[in-house]
């Protein structure tokens, strides 16, 4: 296993390049998220590092190994990557076993079947087809498949995207066990912001071409490096403001920041409180997830924002209120 190095890499179709000079690092084991909006080159980009789909400048090494580069371009089956698909992709004519063996040395193949089975959580389903099972288990057995011959690295498309919310929780969670019980270096792209803070160690976000911002999950949702990346990576109330010694005004009160000048205040909505002290608010509406609930509220001059709260939401529409923010604000200077 290695890690997988992507410098300044520039790749596309016609005259204007999709991949405008990416670097990424995967380190060994680690399992980074390329997290972008649709049409921002994420297949492109999956293309390039499986060697479908020619550099124009930059490179792509493997453990050290030049994959890509120009004029070089080492073929999809000597990169030693393997590939999970959107749709598992399995052969419909081969059994579950069939279909993890299919690239193995006939000695190894039902030893390693079963080992993979069993990491995957399906152990017992070697002789099922395909048809047999669940979209899930098909994703699972996807990855065995591009588990099996031990890769360098794992490439996953958009891999749990075709699943409902409840299977798709327990699958991120399931191969994420499963590539760290593997020590599996491997790489997901996604436009799903949730599934790309939840299920990886690392998350680029691609923009216009490039990475704007590489970090764990944590640093580009609480530190993002800028507004763009902010109000990409997640839920946003914002408020055109101004910011000096360390405080910013807002219609939610004077809010600790970092930063002075002119520009946008940032507060995540779950950082909103609801009853008790605070700013008045009407409550417009409530919106029960299950889990949490979003509480729509309007401010005396008549300014909209979202609180997400934790289980049982305190008001109901209609509602006088209060509203605070807890803990610092983000704020992001306007470019002068
Ligand atoms: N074979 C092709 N020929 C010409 N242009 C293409 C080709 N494939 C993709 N593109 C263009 O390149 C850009 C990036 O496409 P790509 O499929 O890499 O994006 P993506 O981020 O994977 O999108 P999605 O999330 O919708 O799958 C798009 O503008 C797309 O129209």
């Amino acid at each position: 296993m290695s890690g997988l190095d992507v410098k300044a890499l520039v790749a596309g179709y016609g005259a204007d390049p999709v991949l405008r000079g990416v670097d990424l690092a995967v380190p060994e084991g680690g399992l980074l998220a390329v997290l972008g909006p649709s049409g921002c080159g994420k297949t492109t980009l999956l293309r390039v590092l499986a060697g479908f789909h020619p550099v124009r400048a930059g490179r792509v090494s493997l453990g050290g190994r030049v994959l890509s580069e120009p004029g070089t371009q080492v073929p999809p089956e000597k990169r030693g990557i393997g590939i999970v698909p959107q749709e598992g992709a399995l052969f419909p004519h081969l059994s579950v076993a069939g279909n993890i063996g299919f690239g193995l040395p006939r000695a190894q193949r039902a030893c390693r079947v079963d080992e993979l089975l069993e990491l995957v959580g399906l152990a017992g389903y070697g002789r099922r087809m395909p048809a047999q099972l669940s979209g899930g288990q098909q994703q699972r057995v996807a990855l065995a498949r591009a588990l099996a011959p031990r890769p360098g690295v794992v490439l996953m498309d958009e891999p749990f995207s075709a699943l409902d919310a409840g299977l798709r929780d327990e699958l991120r969670a399931d191969v994420r066990a499963a590539l760290r019980a593997f020590g599996a270096t491997a790489l997901l792209v996604t436009h799903d912001q949730e599934e790309a803070l939840g299920v990886a160690d690392l998350v680029a976000v691609l923009r216009d071409g490039v990475v704007a911002q590489l970090g764990t999950p944590e640093q580009v949702y609480a530190e993002p490096a800028d507004l763009g990346v902010a109000l990409f990576v997640g839920e946003a109330v914002t408020f055109d403001g101004t910011a000096g010694a360390g405080v910013a005004e807002t219609p939610l009160g004077r809010l600790p920041v970092r930063g002075s000048g002119a520009g946008t205040v940032l507060v995540r909505p779950e950082q909103l409180r609801v009853g008790g002290d605070g700013v008045a608010a009407t409550v417009d509406d409530v919106l029960f997830h299950g889990h949490d609930a979003t509480v729509l509220l309007r401010l005396a001059d008549g300014a909209r924002v979202r609180s997400r709260v934790q289980g049982r939401p305190p008001v109901r529409p209609g509602d006088t209120t209060a509203v605070r923010v807890s803990g610092d604000a983000l704020f992001f200077a306007r470019p002068s």
